[in-house]
């Protein structure tokens, strides 16, 4: 996508005999790309302009003005052969049809792209067996659970082969279990198939469990994009190592400082040291804290040298921020 707005124009009545026009600008200038075999977010509040972008992505929506280009083809001017490359799955229970059944369901949206009758019939076969749905494949959707009618949306989705897919909700009001399989499958099809992948979702958990990338929209604009690590640490602000110890004598916190300093890049060292902070409690035990951008790295590094000097490990952990917190700061504008 390069410099893509869409404007919703509408008109509103404001009494029998007078309306105006009203316009929303739903994106504005969004400049996006999506590799084979990688897993994008996109992520932003209610209204951020997320499903008009996948909307535009999929065809089923013009952009006011900008490009889409797909594996070098610009959608103006090759429409058809794009719509042979993407697809898309929605979340909830929309854009599948209840009273046919599963099959007849992949079959008739196989039939949409062109397929003929013998490769739809393999494809359906063959989908619907991925996605668990074999022994129910010839009764009405609407006798499906909500995560059957979810399963049917991914083999939908998944009939034309494309090459890129867009995935906006994928799990919303799926049970833990069921969504953590279709978790599963998002990441198979980026790393098994190399699709391009482009999800939205409105648990942060799990976009920063499966994206390589995010973009962070507000208001139909880009905000930033970033590794989700990246965004979490930038936005958030450091991690914290906690080591709680027996055994600590006050001479060693200089021999901490230069532990610390062997494994630490000078970069970040300034904060390692800055924020070091040793508090010394009734029984003895002792709690080493260390702000660093990577907590883990830091406990695995300090575990040995603790034992190294004759102290004695009670408990260790990391806290960090998350995705979550970050897009918590960025709407709240606590972040320039
Ligand atoms: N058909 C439409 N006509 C007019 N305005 C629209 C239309 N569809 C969306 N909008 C407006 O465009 C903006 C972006 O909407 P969009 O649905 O793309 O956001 P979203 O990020 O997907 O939101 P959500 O997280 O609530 O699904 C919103 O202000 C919305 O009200």
């Amino acid at each position: 996508m390069h410099e893509v707005t869409k404007i919703y124009e509408s008109k509103h009545k404001l009494s029998w005999f007078r309306s105006e026009k009203r316009s929303v600008t739903a994106v504005k200038s969004l400049s996006l790309d999506i590799a084979a075999g990688e897993i994008v977010g996109l992520l932003g509040l209610n209204g951020a302009g997320k499903t008009t972008t996948i909307r535009m992505l999929s065809t089923l929506l013009e952009p006011t003005s900008g490009s889409i280009e797909v594996d070098g083809m610009s959608l103006h001017k090759n429409r058809q052969a794009i719509q042979q490359k993407v697809n898309m799955i929605a979340g909830g229970e929309r854009m599948l049809y209840w009273r046919l059944t599963g099959r007849e369901n992949l079959e008739y949206f196989g039939k949409l792209y062109g397929m003929n009758s013998p490769h739809i019939a393999r494809e359906a076969g063959r989908l619907l067996e991925e996605v668990g749905l074999t022994q129910a494949a010839d009764q009405p959707v609407e006798q499906y659970s909500k995560g059957m009618k979810q399963r049917l949306q991914i083999a939908r989705g998944l009939i034309n082969d494309p090459q890129y897919l867009f995935l906006d909700e994928p799990t919303l009001g799926l049970d833990a279990p069921i969504a953590r399989q279709l978790r599963s499958t998002i990441r198979k099809l980026a790393l098994d198939s190399g699709k391009g992948i482009l999800l939205t979702s409105h648990y942060l958990q799990e976009v920063e469990e499966l994206c390589d990338r995010v973009y962070v929209l507000n208001r139909g604009e880009l905000l930033l994009c970033d590794k989700p690590e990246r965004i979490v640490h930038q936005v958030a602000g450091s991690q914290t190592a906690h080591l709680e110890v027996t055994g600590w004598h006050e001479s060693l916190r200089p021999k901490l400082l230069e532990h610390l300093r062997t494994f630490t890049q000078p970069a970040e060292l300034m904060g390692v040291c800055a924020t070091e902070k040793l508090e010394l409690q009734n029984d003895g035990l002792q709690r080493i804290s260390v702000k660093t951008p990577s907590a883990d790295r830091i406990i695995t590094e300090l575990l040995p040298w603790t034992t190294e000097q004759g102290l004695s490990i009670k408990s260790f952990a990391s806290e960090k921020p998350t995705l979550e917190d970050a897009i918590i700061l960025l709407s709240e504008g606590r972040v320039s």
